[in-house]
């Protein structure tokens, strides 16, 4: 049993990690809001957490809790990594939307606590990160675009597993997303080797994602789609759960579950 402090409590993420917290017996250590919000102070909904109202984490006192999950918003990240810097809690990040500096920011933070980022916390993402890769490689001429499609309150664009997907596909080809990316495509033809993202919003889609390798007369199209959010709950949990053992350092979905050495295993017997 671990006690587990939630971030963006009120939200769909941080609801959704509450129900995975009580379906796995793990104790909700804080659910934590913003200053501002108007659900501070307020009980938390569900009868099992009774008697627990939702924080600002500032009553926390350092060993109280064992790691904390994240699913908040960009602007709260420093002051969420120093809190778990406060408390000594591992901390798993689940945000999206970082800019460049809040990549430095987690960095720094990783010196002195076990911190895993990830835009995604299913595994058929960190799973599929790699099958996108070992295509870009293998269908090197190929043309790359990634297709999202996501709820309509969804802040961020393209997503932050877009993005991912598209490091990946930048990988397979020996460079970065920064050095090929085409962004959100807009209209003008397109560039050789640049990777274009389209982005879809509407209603309740919980997430879903399609790299497409195309070239003249064939295409390879990897896709994932979620429809139910308890899947990047329970990834984050799990996660917590890995990353509660591990030294200070910086992690990825993947070095939990290990994906890389599945896959070298598979490609030596194929
Ligand atoms: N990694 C993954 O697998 C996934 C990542 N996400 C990402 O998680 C994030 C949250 O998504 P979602 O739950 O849909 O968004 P919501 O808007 O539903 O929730 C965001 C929550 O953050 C809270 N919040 C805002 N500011 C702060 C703060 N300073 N400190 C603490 N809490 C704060 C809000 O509460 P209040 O305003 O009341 O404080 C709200 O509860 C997004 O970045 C999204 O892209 C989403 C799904 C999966
Ligand atoms: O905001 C969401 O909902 C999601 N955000 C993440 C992202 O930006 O990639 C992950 C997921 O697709 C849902």
């Amino acid at each position: 049993m671990m006690k587990v402090a939630v971030i963006g409590a009120s939200g769909r993420m941080g609801q959704a990690v509450l129900q995975e917290l009580i379906a796995q017996g793990h104790e909700c250590a804080a659910a934590i809001v913003s200053e501002q919000s108007s659900q501070l102070g307020q009980a938390l909904d569900d009868p099992r957490l009774a008697g627990r109202h939702y924080s600002s984490g500032r009553e926390l006192e350092p060993g109280s809790v064992d790691v904390m999950i994240d699913f908040s918003l960009p602007q709260a990240l420093s002051h969420n990594l120093a809190l778990a810097q406060h408390l000594g809690a591992p901390i798993v990040v689940c945000t999206t939307g970082l800019a460049d500096a809040d990549q430095d920011t987690l960095a720094q933070a990783s010196q002195s606590l076990p911190v895993l980022y990830a835009a995604n916390t299913s595994v058929g993402i960190a799973l599929m990160e790699q099958l996108v890769t070992l295509a870009s490689a293998g269908f090197a001429d190929a043309d790359i675009e990634i297709l999202e499609a996501h709820h309509a309150a969804k802040r961020d664009a393209p997503s932050g597993t877009a993005l991912v997907l598209g490091e990946a596909a930048a990988t397979g080809r020996g460079t970065t997303l920064a050095q090929s990316t085409a962004g959100i495509r807009g209209d003008g033809p397109r560039q050789a080797g640049s990777i274009g993202f389209a982005v879809l919003r509407a209603a309740d889609i919980v997430g879903e994602h399609s790299v497409y390798l195309a070239q003249t007369g064939e295409r390879i199209e990897l896709t994932h789609r979620i429809r139910d959010r308890q899947v990047f709950a329970r990834g984050a949990v799990q996660a917590a759960q890995w990353l509660a053992g591990q030294p200070a350092g910086r992690y990825k979905m993947r070095d939990m579950l290990d994906t890389k050495a599945l896959l070298q295993r598979l490609l030596h017997e194929i």
